[in-house]
């Protein structure tokens, strides 16, 4: 396990959720999120006066449906979807993606086997987890979609076997800078934590405001690989929260 050396009392947290704070499965519904995990980021949380958000390409409905009693500050969809307050109103940065490329793709996945669209409303992911080696080909298909549709205000983000449908506008960088305008993680230093190509926008935003960027299990230019696994973080988590409440 990695031991990221900083003190975190003045630290605003961004955590991504898949491959971050939980082991990839099979499925996005079967995902296991430990009781252990949920007690420890609210103890985190109260720690950082508040100044911890989840940060996912799930939409945050999704999020509370995982996390239990937990319901922190998020941002879901990538960027699009804002909760600047625990439990509170989820604010929508951009339109939900128009009902003409839902249908294009639901269409694409009725003949391409192993392609399974998960309509989030605001983005739409395309996974293709169970058939691995279509990849290129399905990019492809969803960049002519796109073309043909003549719209440019979409763009298509590859993450870990799948890919998302989302608005150019907004990604995990629009949303680390939101939060950090805002109490309680204004004038805080943000570090953020992510595993994915989806997360590179987080750790651009989190170091151009003086900040850090860790990543799990993979390598990315200019950040430091700070975890190999989700259970590391998790184990890092615990250890953070047990060393303030020793102190
Ligand atoms: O930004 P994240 O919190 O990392 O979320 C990214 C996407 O995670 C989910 O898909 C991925 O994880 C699934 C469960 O492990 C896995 O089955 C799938 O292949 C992965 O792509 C989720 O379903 C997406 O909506 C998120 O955008
Ligand atoms: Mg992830």
């Amino acid at each position: 396990m990695t031991q990221i050396a900083y003190d975190m009392d003045a630290v605003g947290l961004f955590l991504d959720i898949d491959g971050t704070l939980l082991d990839i499965a099979a499925k996005p519904h079967e995902v296991v999120v430990p009781d252990e995990l949920v007690a420890d980021l609210a103890a985190l949380s109260k720690q950082l006066d508040g100044a911890l958000a989840l940060v996912s390409g799930r939409t945050i409905a999704d999020i509370d449906s995982l996390f239990g009693s937990l319901r922190p500050r998020a941002s879901g969809g990538h960027g699009a979807e804002l909760r600047a307050n625990p439990g509170g109103h989820v604010e929508l940065a951009t339109e939900p993606v128009p009902d003409t490329v839902r249908e294009e793709l639901e269409e694409l996945a009725s003949r391409n086997k192993g392609v399974m669209v998960e309509d989030k409303g605001v983005c739409i992911a395309v996974h293709y987890r169970e058939e691995p080696t279509i990849g290129t080909a399905l990019h492809l298909e969803l960049a002519a979609i796109l073309d043909g549709l003549g719209d440019r205000t979409l763009g298509i983000l590859p993450g870990r076997l799948v890919y998302e449908i989302k608005h150019v506008s907004h990604d995990k960088g629009t949303a680390v800078r939101a939060f950090m305008a805002t109490p309680p993680f204004h004038g805080r230093r943000p570090m953020f934590i992510g595993d994915d190509v989806t997360d590179q926008a987080g750790f651009a935003a989190a170091q151009a405001a003086g900040g850090f960027a860790y990543s799990v299990g993979r390598d990315y230019p200019g950040v430091k690989r700070g975890f190999d696994t989700p259970a590391d973080v998790r184990a890092w988590i615990g250890a953070t929260v047990g060393k303030a409440e020793a102190a």
